[in-house]
């Protein structure tokens, strides 16, 4: 294994990593590289490669190009044959139905790693009881997995994958069987828990929320490729693509043409704002829901029909579509409770749209 003296504080890295099924590629050439102590979180939606890029990894599977270092040792290098099995890579694992072993006792299932280490039966106790005092769950040691509710089960295996307190912790979407309530208290344990044991973590999830709470750095992947890799708050400020803010959910994504020195929503005749002579002739723009203030329909307001509305603790969060341009749904926070099919007026706050190089939609 070769070390790299350059790359000491970084725990983990891929180099033009690439899987193919077959003739089939999964992931198309990723980098990243992630810090000690940091989480990386993998969001994108489903098929786009998270859970393969997670097993590259572990040492799941094996890279078809490419590279794979933890702690600066090379761990897996499709172009050398090199390959570390999980075993010889320190790391611990915590997946989605928590793959607790149910013929053993809670202690038990902590403590297994241990044993397969070889370790002697005192230490075992004892770190598996301090495994299970950091999760919250002691006097748990002697039951069986079953008595257990879903969290519970679930910082089990949490506990059974520091035991060993590897350098490296990944989770393929650990809260997704745990109903909404147990996963909003969850991520924030699991956030705290990452900290106060200095862990590194990768977290696979397809939920923006759980990803923009956990990580320090968040790579918003599609079709096998990182689109954005950035920390939480310039992905929220700063979103890279139409892609990436429409599945960060950061308001409304809008294409406009430029016609008549106006900037028009698509083909129609509803016109956002006027335009400068020369500038492009198509451009994406997100519409942030915080840009918007909803009022009666009036002149100087872009009018627009309600299609959906849900309460979502500070108000009612609406999805409208422009009347004269029914292809264009924004999001508007209403104090009010808005209806289907109530019509609304739209302030819109030119200062805070964000304009995008490209002329992609996300809905072609
Ligand atoms: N063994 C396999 N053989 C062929 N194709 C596969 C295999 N495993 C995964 N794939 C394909 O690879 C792509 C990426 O799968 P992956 O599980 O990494 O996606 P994901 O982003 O984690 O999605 P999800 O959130 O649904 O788990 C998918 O299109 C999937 O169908």
């Amino acid at each position: 294994m070769k070390i790299d003296s350059l790359a000491r504080n970084v725990a983990v890295s891929t180099a033009g990593l690439e899987l193919h099924y077959g003739a089939t590629p999964v992931l198309k050439g990723i980098d990243v590289a992630l810090g000690q102590g940091k989480t990386l979180a993998l969001l994108g939606p489903s098929g786009c490669g998270k859970t393969t890029l997670l097993r590259l990894v572990a040492g799941l599977l094996a890279p078809s190009k490419g590279s794979v270092s933890i702690a600066g040792q090379v761990v897996a290098d499709a172009a050398s044959g090199m390959f570390a099995p999980p075993e010889k890579r320190n790391l611990g694992m915590v997946f989605q139905d928590y793959a607790l072993w149910p013929h053993m006792t809670v202690g038990g299932n902590v403590s297994f790693p241990l044993e397969m280490r070889g370790i002697g039966r005192a230490e075992r106790e004892s770190r598996t009881m301090h495994a299970l005092e950091r999760v919250g769950l002691s006097a748990y040691a002697g039951r069986r997995p079953s008595d257990l509710s879903g969290g519970q089960q679930q910082r089990v295996a949490i506990a059974r994958a520091i035991v060993g307190e590897p350098q490296l912790i990944l989770f393929d979407e650990p809260l997704s069987n745990l109903d909404r309530e147990l996963r909003e208290n969850m991520v924030g344990e699991l956030a705290e828990l990452i900290a106060s044991l200095g862990l590194t973590a990768i977290y696979v999830t397809h939920d923006h929320s759980e990803a923009l709470t956990l990580a320090d750095q968040v790579a918003v992947m599609r079709g096998g490729l990182i689109e954005q890799l950035a920390s939480p708050d310039e992905l929220v400020a700063q979103p890279a693509t139409p892609e990436v803010a429409d599945f960060l959910r950061l308001g409304g994504i809008a294409e406009l043409q430029n016609r008549d020195a106006c900037w028009f929503f698509g083909n129609s005749d509803v016109a956002l704002m006027r335009a400068d002579h020369g500038s492009a002739g198509t451009r994406s723009i997100l519409i942030p829901v915080s840009a918007i203030t909803p009022g009666e329909i009036q002149q100087d307001r872009v009018a627009a029909s309600v299609l959906r509305s849900q309460f979502r603790g500070d108000g009612h969060l609406a999805t409208v579509s422009l009347i004269g341009a029914d292809q264009v749904e924004l999001q508007v926070l209403s104090r009010q409770k808005l209806k289907p099919g109530d019509g609304v007026g739209l302030s819109i706050d030119l200062g805070q749209i964000r304009w995008f190089e490209n002329s992609r939609h996300p809905h072609p």
